[in-house]
C-alpha cells in the first residue's frame, strides 16, 4: 500500500468548504437580496447601472451575494437581450486612482498591450480608460472589492460621471464598492459619497440560526450523508455567532472539525472534535498572530499577559507602562515611549489577542481606554517561549506554567 491514500468516510468533496468555493444559492439573506435585486434592477431595463456601496463586517456574504447575483443578472439579461458585462477588481494590493485605472485597462487589453505599472501621465491614462471602457458598449459594472484600500478615491468618481462628462458614450458604466470598514464611508469626500453611495446596502452580522442554514447546505455537499449530526452544525453556527457573526469562521471550524475526524479514522464528526478544532485553529492564529509580532510587541504583549495573571486588566496603557518598562531592563532593550507603547497595544486588540474598551472618565468629560487579554493565556505562553525564557518569569506566571504541566 502507498504512503497516501483517499479518505473516504468523511469528506465527500472538501473543497465546498473552502472561501473561493460559490454556493449554488444563498442562503439566510432574503432582505438584503431583495434591496440588492432593486439595486441593480436599472440593469434589465437598459438604463444605466446605479453605483452601490456595500458595506458590513468579515465574511458576512457580501461577495458571495455580490457573485450570485451578478451571475443571476448576466442570465436574465442574456435572456432579454440586454448587454452586460461584469468586470471584478480586487483593491487590496491597489492603493491609488492611478494604480486601478491601469489595472482595468490591462484586465480589458490583451496580454501584448498591457500598461507597466508606472510612467504614464495621468490623463493619458484615463484616455486609455475611457477608450476600453467605450468599446465594451452596453451596460458594464465593475466590482470593486476591498474599496477601503484605494487612498486617493478620485476615481470613484470619474466613473460614475464619465458618461455625463462626456468620456463615454457607448456604454454605461456602474460601480459596486464593497468594503468591511465602517469608517470608509465618512472618510470618503462628498463628490465620492454622493456617487459611489447613491443606493447603499448594510449586510448585519449573521445570527446563529443563519449560520445554521449556511452550515448545513455546505455540509450536505462537503460530507458524505449522515456524517455530520445537528448538534455538530449547531455548535460551530453557535461559535460563529458568538464571536463575530461570520460565516467564513463557522465553515473553517467545520472543516478543520471534518480535518480532526479524518485524523482519528472516525466515521462521524462530533461534537468534541469541535472543541478539538477550535482549539487547534485559536491555536494557529495566536501563534501566527504572536509570529507577525516584532520584538517589543512581543515585550508589550507579555507584560499584559503579566497583569491578566495578577487580576489587574482590565488596565490602562500607563499603568501597563510600568511593567513593560522592568520586562524591557530583563529583556536590555531600551523601552519605547508610551506613546508608541499605545500603539503595540492598540496592534494587539486589532488582532483580536487583546481587547479594547473605551471609557467616560465621567463628570470631567474626556475618554480613555482599558486593554484586557482576549486569548487563551497558555497558548500566548507557548507562542510567547523565547520571550518568556528571556525575562523570566513572575509568581503568577510561574502557577499557570505549573498547572499545564
Ligand atoms: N448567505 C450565504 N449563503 C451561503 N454561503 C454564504 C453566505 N454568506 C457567506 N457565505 C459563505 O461564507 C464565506 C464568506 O463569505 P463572503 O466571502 O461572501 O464574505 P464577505 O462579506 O465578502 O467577507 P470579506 O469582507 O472578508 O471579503 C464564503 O465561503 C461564502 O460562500
Amino acid at each position: 500500500m502507498g504512503l497516501f491514500q483517499p479518505d473516504t468516510d468523511i469528506f465527500q468533496e472538501r473543497d465546498v468548504l473552502r472561501e473561493d468555493y460559490q454556493p449554488e444559492e444563498i442562503v439566510g439573506r432574503d432582505e438584503e437580496l431583495q434591496q440588492y435585486i432593486s439595486a441593480l434592477q436599472p440593469v434589465i431595463n437598459g438604463d444605466q447601472p446605479a453605483n452601490i456601496f456595500l458595506y458590513g463586517k468579515a465574511g458576512v456574504g457580501k461577495t458571495a451575494c455580490t457573485r450570485y447575483l451578478l451571475r443571476e443578472l448576466k442570465d436574465d439579461a442574456a435572456e432579454y437581450d440586454v448587454d452586460l458585462t461584469t468586470i471584478r477588481t480586487n483593491c487590496e494590493d491597489l492603493s491609488t486612482s492611478y494604480q486601478v485605472a491601469i489595472q482595468l485597462i490591462n484586465d480589458l487589453r490583451d496580454p501584448e498591450d498591457h500598461l507597466k505599472p508606472t510612467g504614464y501621465p495621468r490623463r493619458q491614462v484615463n484616455e486609455w480608460l475611457w477608450e476600453e471602457l467605450d468599446a465594451i458598449g452596453g451596460a458594464v459594472i465593475i466590482v470593486f472589492d476591498e474599496v477601503d484600500h484605494i487612498d486617493d478615491d478620485s476615481i470613484l468618481y470619474q466613473i460614475p460621471r464619465a458618461r455625463a462628462n462626456g468620456n463615454l458614450e457607448e456604454s454605461k458604466v456602474g460601480i459596486i464598492g464593497i468594503s468591511n470598514d465602517f469608517k470608509f464611508r465618512e472618510s470618503l469626500s462628498s463628490k465620492v459619497q454622493s456617487s459611489l453611495c447613491e443606493k447603499e446596502l448594510q449586510f448585519p452580522a449573521y445570527n446563529a440560526n443563519e449560520l445554521r442554514d449556511i452550515l448545513r447546505q455546505r455540509a450536505d455537499i462537503a460530507f458524505f450523508d449522515d456524517v455530520v449530526p445537528h448538534e455538530v452544525i449547531a455548535k460551530c453556527a453557535a461559535f460563529g455567532a458568538k464571536d463575530a457573526g461570520d460565516a467564513r469562521q463557522s465553515l473553517d471550524l467545520l472543516m478543520e472539525a471534518g480535518d480532526v475526524a479524518v485524523e482519528q479514522d472516525a466515521t462521524q464528526v462530533t461534537v468534541d472534535h469541535v472543541d478539538q478544532a477550535r482549539e487547534s485553529l485559536e491555536r494557529s492564529r495566536i501563534v501566527d498572530g504572536v509570529a507577525g509580532l516584532t520584538q517589543q510587541g512581543h515585550l508589550v504583549l507579555y507584560a499584559l499577559l503579566m497583569l491578566h495573571e495578577e487580576g489587574d486588566t482590565p488596565i490602562r496603557a500607563r499603568d501597563v507602562q510600568d511593567r513593560y518598562e522592568i520586562i524591557c531592563g530583563r529583556a536590555a532593550v531600551d523601552p519605547l515611549v508610551p506613546r508608541r507603547m499605545r500603539d503595540h497595544l492598540g496592534e494587539l486588540s486589532m488582532l483580536g489577542i487583546a481587547s479594547r474598551t473605551e471609557r467616560n472618565r465621567g463628570e470631567s468629560g474626556g475618554r480613555y481606554y482599558e486593554y484586557a487579554l482576549d486569548t487563551n493565556p497558555d497558548l500566548l505562553l507557548e507562542a510567547l517561549d523565547e520571550t518568556v525564557d528571556m525575562v523570566g518569569v513572575t509568581d503568577a506566571v510561574q502557577q499557570r506554567l505549573d498547572q499545564d504541566l
